[in-house]
């Protein structure tokens, strides 16, 4: 860094300086793509053999693939798509291929407009025909799929259509969409469809039509987890270049490959814990990421997606939860589903909301309970009958803070009611 930059850096010089860590953070994000993917070959080679008839301009089967969060479907799949486009650009065929995530696009209509768009993206840069822009809402679907079908037709070729996260489209709009996709292929003259579908719920296939079951699963393949040493070949492989050498401690790869293949064997959740330990190792200046990093790292990522899931919960959950965080501020670290639901309807009735049944808060907590955020324990008062003891799993100040932000609790003035009243209610 020259001596100008240096002074011009103010609040952020210490932040450039300090590189002991990482050479290239991206390189761990999920959203970078590697060369190789190791321990993938088998599935690799088997989608690569069912695409392969379409540099022949020839139709392949549609595939299914199945595989649990992280074991390298979506990079196994876009992987070999972009080595069949490479290979067909070399043969002079027509290959193409596009991708879909359905949990974004996930009705009939957003599904067929998006493949109109993808495939025109394609063509638009090698011709310059004219483009058709099909809106993303206001068509009826009849004229989006005869509009997609023309389009298919201009182009010739093989298209071969991925629709990652498959089940939450069928799980949102059914399986008409399939049921049309997998048919389109008798409508068309010039060109071939294939639908390859990529899910991480095996059940899924329940709500399948059997017709469009056996068309979309003319092939099937299955990711299976990583096992531990596998994890720590992948992270090898990120870490070489993500990280300055030297900057990781031995036991750091293997001890992020260990927790993430005792979840399950996901190489997501390594990349993750792996990248957060250097982070922390980065913020406090440390010489190299230690094992103590990768439990931090571990604490952060749960604390972290816990956090999210507890912003989403509903507002009543987040009363419930909010009185229990009240018990635990006013000292209480251990408190009974009574002392709760007494504070809850204080809460309730001081900011004006609906108060619940005894029974639902009753459910609410044991919802908060299956989610990790508290643990209950049921206990035996003699001929008081018995209570739930109730404590928190993690620590508080996160979730305090989600709760104290949340906008119809603010609206409502949630501050009115602190631990104050609470401590006199409890005197
Ligand atoms: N064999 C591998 N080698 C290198 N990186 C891998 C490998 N498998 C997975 N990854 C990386 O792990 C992350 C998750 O992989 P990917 O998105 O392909 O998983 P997925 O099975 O599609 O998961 P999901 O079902 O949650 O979408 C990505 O960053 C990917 O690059």
């Amino acid at each position: 860094m020259t001596d100008e930059m240096n002074t011009s850096m103010g609040l952020f010089k210490k932040y450039l300086v300090n590189n002991k860590i990482f050479r290239n953070r991206e390189i761990l994000r999920h959203s970078y793509r590697p060369q190789t993917l190791p321990h993938r070959t088998p599935q690799i080679d088997s989608i690569a053999a069912v695409l392969a008839p379409s540099l022949h301009n020839e139709t392949p089967s549609n595939i299914l693939i199945y595989g649990k969060t992280g074991t390298g479907k979506t990079a196994s799949v876009r992987y070999v798509g972009a080595e069949l486009e490479n290979a067909g650009g070399h043969l002079n065929t027509t290959c193409r291929v596009v991708h879909l995530n359905c949990e974004v696009i996930d009705t009939q209509y957003r599904v067929l407009a998006q493949i109109a768009k993808l495939v025109e993206n394609v063509d638009a840069m090698s011709s310059d025909r004219t483009r058709t822009h099909i809106p993303m809402t206001g068509w009826p679907t009849d004229q989006v799929y005869a509009e997609l079908k023309n389009i298919l037709e201009n182009s010739g070729g093989v298209l071969v259509i991925i629709l990652d996260e498959i089940d939450k489209l069928v799980k949102k709009s059914g399986d008409e969409t399939l049921y049309n996709l997998t048919r389109i292929n008798s409508d068309l003259e010039r060109s071939k469809v294939c639908i390859i579908g990529i899910s991480n719920d095996l059940r899924f296939t329940d709500f399948l039509d059997p017709r469009v079951l056996s068309s979309l699963s003319e092939e099937e393949i299955v990711f299976p987890p990583y096992n531990a040493p596998q994890l720590v070949d992948i992270l090898k492989q990120r870490a070489d270049e993500a990280f300055v050498p030297g900057a990781l401690h031995e036991g750091v790869i293997p001890l992020c490959a260990a927790l993430a293949a005792q979840e399950h064997g996901d190489a997501r959740r390594a990349l993750d814990l792996l990248r957060v330990s250097g982070e922390l190792a980065d913020r406090e200046s440390a010489d190299a990421v230690t094992e103590k990093h990768v439990r931090w790292a571990q604490e952060k990522i749960e604390t972290d997606s816990m956090v999210e899931c507890i912003s989403t919960l509903p507002t009543q959950s987040k009363v419930v939860l909010y009185a229990m965080l009240l018990l635990h501020r006013i000292n209480q670290k251990i408190f009974t589903s009574g002392e709760v639901m007494r504070l809850y309807r204080e809460v309730t009735r001081e900011l004006s909301l609906e108060t619940l049944t005894h029974r639902r808060v009753t459910d609410l907590i044991s919802e908060l309970n299956m989610l990790g955020v508290i643990s209950t324990r049921v206990i035996s008062r003699g001929r008081y009958g018995r209570t739930k003891e109730i404590s928190f799993d993690v620590t508080t100040d996160r979730i305090w803070d989600v709760i104290m932000k949340d906008p119809r609790l603010v609206e409502h003035n949630i501050s009115r009611f602190n631990e104050e009243q609470a401590g006199k209610l409890f005197r």
